[in-house]
């Protein structure tokens, strides 16, 4: 299909059946309870937008959208916030959403920027979990799929912008993004 593509890794039929397990599950865990679905931008938008319509009880969303500061200090995994929440979160019952946890930076800064606004309680969503590339210990209350050190794309998650669209998840050809495999979130970055 795209020559920059090796394999698909997760197909579109398992995501989907994995999105109305997570949706069963989520609703039954807040039920009688008015639920704030974040999610963060880009990469969440396509799961976010399933998995909402998943989910049998009261939902509203927001959404956030963060970028990386860089090579030189995404050691210490600090984030820039592009965009914040439109309302505040104090007191509400708060379900982040992500499409994928790597080296956990981004939702580790998510999650302790997020706890200072004292919602009731907060959760996380995440569909691929790639924990050999992790730094810092995240919590995931929902996980989807562990997935292994491979640059993936699809349902969401891009490669310099593209391949969001794809219903299946696919392993980019290691060749595309090099060997530099621990940068490739700043070579990724739009
Ligand atoms: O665990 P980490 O190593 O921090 O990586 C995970 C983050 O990276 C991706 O976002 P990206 O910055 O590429 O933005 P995007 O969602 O707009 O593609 C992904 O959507 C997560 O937010
Ligand atoms: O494997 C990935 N693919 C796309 N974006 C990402 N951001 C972190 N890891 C990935
Ligand atoms: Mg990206």
């Amino acid at each position: 299909m795209h020559s920059d593509l090796d394999r698909i890794l997760v197909p579109g039929r398992d995501i989907e059946a994995k999105v109305a397990e997570l949706g069963w599950k989520i609703s039954r865990d807040y039920a009688g309870k008015q639920l704030l679905t974040v999610g963060i931008l880009k990469g969440s938008t396509i799961f976010m937008a399933d998995l909402v319509r998943a989910i049998s009880i009261p939902v509203s969303f927001d959404f956030m959208a963060v970028a990386s500061y860089g090579l030189s200090s995404s050691s210490s995994g600090v984030v820039r916030i592009l965009k914040d929440l439109d309302e505040s979160i104090e007191g509400q019952d708060v379900l982040l959403i992500e499409d994928i946890v790597d080296t956990g930076l981004t939702l580790n800064y998510l999650l302790e920027t997020l706890r200072t606004r004292n919602p009731a309680s907060l959760r996380v969503c995440v569909l691929l979990d790639k924990p050999n590339r992790r730094r810092v210990e995240v919590p995931i209350d929902y996980p989807g799929f562990v997935i292994p050190d491979e640059f993936v794309v699809g349902y969401g998650l891009d490669y310099g912008g593209r391949y969001r669209n794809l219903p299946d998840v696919w392993v980019l050809k290691p060749e595309v993004y090099g060997k530099k495999n621990s940068e490739f979130r700043i070579q990724n970055s739009e």
